[in-house]
C-alpha cells in the first residue's frame, strides 16, 4: 500500500512546525571535534531523546564510554537507541543518523548566526549548520513518525533506531555498540535492511540513491623544534623552521591536479572499464553542478567522466589546515615554534586504513629526512573508516526507487558517495543486510562548508520521501 495523501497533506500542512524544531535542534551547537562544545553534544542528544520519546518510541540513551581528544578526556555522547513497532508480521527497517555537527563561526565567512537556523522565504532555503548534515534529515524521519503518532496509525514497518554525537569525529565507540547488539539477542536483532539518509543528491534537481561511500584516512603532522614562539628578525636564518619543514612536506602528498603522490595509494586502485565509465556518463551532472556547488569555476576537468570518477571511485587527498601557524590580521613576524598539518585521504575499495598507513607514514618518515632538518617530527594517524559498496538491484533500493518516482515524479540518480559514514559498512558486516543511503539535501548544500543549507522543498518532499519508502518498503517482496 503506496503511503496515503493524507500523510502527505499533513508534512504540507505541518512545514512550518517542522521547521521551528530544526530550528530548536540548529540553536544547540553539537560540535563533536571541539572538545568545549562536549556538553552541547550531551545536550543535543537529550534533547532529540526527548522529542523521540514524545513521539511515543521507546528509546535508551547508551553511555559509550570515554575518548582522548586534543590530550583531555572526554566523555563520548550517548548513542540513542529507539523502537517504535514490533510486529512479526513487518518487515523492520534500521535508520541510523547523526546529531552531531561540523564546527562552525561567524568568522569562517558565514553571512549569518550558524546556529541560528535562517528562513529565507525567498530562495526557499532554510540555513543554518547540521541544516542538511545530519540534522534536517534525522528530523525528516521524526516528522514521518508525527504523523503516525498523532494520527494513532501504526507504522507500516518496525522501526529501530541508532543516532550518534561522533560522526564528524570518527564515530567514536558506536563500532563496538553495533557489533554488541547485532548478536543474537541484541537491539538490532530482527533487522531486514538498513537506511540512512546523510549524504546529498548530485546535482540540484535529480534525486538519488547512494550504493558507495568513500573512506577515510585522517592525519596530523606535527613539526616541532624551537623552544617557543622566535623572533624571525634574530632567528630566521640561523634555526630550522617548523613551518618551513612542514609546508615542504605537505607540498610532497599531492599534485595541484589532484594526483596523489604518495608512492602506492593511487596505484592501488584498479582503472574502470568502459562499462563502469558509462554508468557515470549517464548520470545526470554536468561541469556546471560541480562548479555551481564549489561556487567557483574550478573544476580540475572539462570531463564531467572525469570529474565523476575523481568523487566517486578514485580517492583523494586533501590539506586542512595547520594548526599552530600566525593566521591573524596584521603582520605579524613569528617564527611559530611547532606547527600540526592536517590533511585526509579519502579512500576507497581495497584501500583500508590499515593498507593506507604504513604508505604514508612512510613516506612522510623519508620525505623529512631528505629535508636535513634538526627539528623533530610527528605523525599521528586518527580517525579512519573504510569505503563501502551495496548491491543497488536489492528490494531496498527497490522500495526507495518507487517511493522517488511517488514524490518526485523522477527516477533517481545512482550515486556512489565521495564522503564517508564510517559506521555503515560497520552494520552491513555485523548485521549481513542490506544498506541503502536516501539522501534528503541537494549537491550545493554547503555541508561542512559556509551558509550551510537545505532547501526548505528538501526538507518537505524529503521528509515525504522518508515516509514512502517506508510503505513501499512493506510492499516490496523479499
Ligand atoms: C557524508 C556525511 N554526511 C559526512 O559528512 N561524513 C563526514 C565524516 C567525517 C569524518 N571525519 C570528519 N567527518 C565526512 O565525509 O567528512
Ligand atoms: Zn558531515
Ligand atoms: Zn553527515
Amino acid at each position: 500500500m503506496p503511503a496515503p495523501d493524507k500523510f502527505f497533506k499533513y508534512i504540507d500542512d505541518n512545514a512550518d512546525t517542522f521547521i521551528k524544531r530544526l530550528a530548536a535542534a540548529v540553536a544547540i551547537p553539537s560540535v563533536s571535534g571541539d572538545g568545549t562544545h562536549r556538553k552541547d553534544v550531551v545536550a543535543m542528544a537529550n534533547w532529540l531523546n526527548s522529542e523521540l520519546k514524545q513521539l511515543g518510541v521507546d528509546t535508551k540513551l547508551v553511555d559509550l564510554g570515554k575518548h582522548v581528544m586534543d590530550e583531555q578526556e572526554l566523555d563520548l555522547p550517548p548513542a540513542i537507541l529507539g523502537k517504535l513497532g514490533n510486529d512479526p508480521n513487518k518487515k523492520t527497517v534500521l535508520i541510523y543518523g547523526h546529531y552531531d555537527v561540523q564546527p562552525a563561526s561567524k568568522s569562517d565567512g558565514w553571512d549569518t548566526d550558524p546556529f541560528t537556523l535562517v528562513v529565507d522565504e525567498k530562495n526557499g532555503r532554510l540555513i543554518g549548520r547540521g541544516s542538511t548534515d545530519d540534522k534536517g534529515p534525522v528530523l525528516g524521519w521524526l516528522n514521518v513518525i508525527q504523523y503516525h503518532h498523532q494520527n494513532n496509525i501504526p507504522l507500516p514497518v518496525n522501526l529501530i533506531c541508532c543516532f550518534e554525537g561522533m560522526e564528524e569525529s570518527g564515530s567514536e565507540g558506536l563500532d563496538d555498540l553495533v557489533r554488541k547488539e547485532s548478536k543474537k539477542g541484541g537491539y538490532f536483532e530482527g533487522t531486514d535492511c538498513i537506511c540512512i539518509s546523510d549524504n546529498y543528491w548530485l546535482n540540484t534537481r535529480t534525486p538519488a540513491l547512494t550504493y558507495g561511500l568513500r573512506g577515510l584516512a585522517y592525519y596530523k603532522v606535527t613539526v616541532a623544534g624551537p623552544g617557543r614562539d622566535l623572533h624571525s628578525g634574530t632567528f630566521g636564518r640561523t634555526v630550522h623552521e617548523p613551518m618551513t619543514d612542514l609546508i615542504s612536506l605537505l607540498g610532497t602528498l599531492v599534485t595541484p591536479q589532484g594526483d596523489i603522490l604518495v608512492p602506492g595509494v593511487d596505484d592501488m586502485v584498479p582503472p574502470p572499464d568502459e562499462d563502469e565509465k558509462a554508468i557515470y556518463a549517464g548520470l545526470d551532472y554536468s561541469i556546471a553542478d560541480i562548479e555551481g556547488a564549489a561556487g567557483g569555476q574550478i573544476a580540475l576537468s572539462s570531463d564531467k567522466v572525469a570529474v565523476l570518477m575523481g568523487r566517486m571511485r578514485y580517492p583523494s587527498l586533501s590539506i586542512h589546515g595547520i594548526e599552530g601557524a600566525f593566521y591573524g590580521a596584521g603582520g605579524k613576524t613569528v617564527i611559530p615554534a611547532k606547527v600540526s598539518g592536517k590533511f585526509s585521504i579519502r579512500l576507497v575499495p581495497p584501500q583500508t586504513p590499515d593498507n593506507i598507513n604504513p604508505l604514508v607514514i612512510d613516506h612522510l618518515e623519508k620525505a623529512f629526512a631528505k629535508l636535513g632538518s634538526k627539528n623533530k617530527l610527528n605523525i599521528e594517524a586518527a580517525h579512519g573508516g573504510k569505503p563501502w559498496m551495496a548491491d543497488h538491484r536489492h528490494w531496498n533500493y527497490e522500495a526507495a526507487k518507487r517511493a522517488t518516482k511517488i514524490v518526485y515524479n523522477q527516477d533517481p540518480d545512482l550515486t556512489r558517495e565521495g564522503g564517508s559514514i564510517p559506521v555503515t559498512l560497520t552494520f552491513a558486516e555485523a548485521l549481513g543486510v542490506n544498506v541503502l543511503l536516501l539522501p534528503m539535501g541537494r549537491g550545493d548544500d554547503g555541508a561542512h562548508s559556509t551558509n550551510e543549507k537545505i532547501d526548505k522543498s528538501n526538507f518537505i518532499q524529503g521528509s515525504k520521501l522518508l515516509g514512502s519508502y517506508l510503505y513501499e518498503l512493506a510492499d516490496v517482496s523479499k
